[in-house]
């Protein structure tokens, strides 16, 4: 049996009616890119049943989404009200990251999920990096089409002794870019495995994680078949989710 990992949806609005929703994408990254099953869970916030949900799963992708972590979780105030936020997807998701990584369940994380997962684990945010005395503006061009939002914008260096340099085996790659918000402080304990070039964190791990934990800001699940970088990212995350549910099942049996 194929790993199950659990994918927190955003909550959106098609029409009149609010919806629970995933884009295609990730969840075929986590098909084709770590051989698992995917599964969508609703963010039902304080509704959710986490004990349930976690006892479930064998790994946790957290997807990008235009909605960001509100900012009241870093003690800070709305700076642009016009721009989108998802309560619920916070209110699932953050206690769901502390739990699992608690219980060292494999994470991957990737743009909204990269910054919650940060803010989960007591770090902040700026919430308009362009705005930052040095550092560039990591937003896409609406304006281009899709091959060109996601194509490469910049790149970034691996920190040398990290996870993320002995998956990748390479002291720099390219990334694309399209975010608004970015890592101010990192929480406590995380460590970063990548930096842009105007300083940014751009990937971290857990470093007291007993699992497996990988944080990017980029977006490595576009065209993941195309990208050998994020087939290995990809790859180890599956790697980790079938040693987590070999482990859950040994348990089991020896408790049963
Ligand atoms: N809203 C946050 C995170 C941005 C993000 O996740 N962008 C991707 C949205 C589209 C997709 O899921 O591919 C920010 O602006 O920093």
């Amino acid at each position: 049996m194929r790993p199950i990992v659990i994918v927190p949806a955003c909550t959106r609005d098609f029409g009149e009616h609010p919806y629970h929703a995933a884009q295609y994408k990730y969840v075929d990254a986590v098909v084709l890119g770590a051989d698992c099953a995917p599964m969508i869970l609703p963010s039902l916030g304080p509704a959710l049943d986490l004990d349930t949900m976690l006892a479930l799963c064998d790994g946790i992708m957290l997807t990008g989404s235009a909605s960001n972590v509100h900012p009241s979780y870093y003690s800070e105030e709305v700076l642009d009200p016009s721009l989108p936020q998802d309560p619920a997807r916070d209110q699932t998701t953050l206690p769901l990251i502390r739990e699992a990584v608690k219980r060292g369940i494999p994470i991957i994380a990737i743009c909204r999920g990269f910054q919650e997962m940060n803010v989960a684990l007591g770090g902040s945010l700026h919430q308009a990096v362009q705005s930052v005395a040095g550092k560039f503006d990591h937003r896409e061009n609406p304006e281009l089409g899709m091959d060109e939002q996601y194509g490469d914008a910049h790149n970034v260096t691996i920190v040398p002794g990290g996870c993320l340099e002995r998956m990748l085996g390479m002291p720099e790659i390219p990334v694309n870019s399209l975010h608004g918000q970015g890592v101010n402080e990192l929480g406590p304990g995380l460590r970063v495995e990548a930096v842009a070039e105007d300083g940014l964190v751009e990937a971290f791990s857990v470093a007291t994680a007993p699992g497996f934990t990988l944080a990017l800001q980029w977006h490595p699940e576009w065209r993941i078949q195309h990208n050998p970088y994020s087939m290995k990212m990809f790859g180890a995350f599956g790697q980790a989710c079938r040693d987590y549910q070999a482990q859950k099942h040994a348990r089991q049996r020896g408790s049963a």
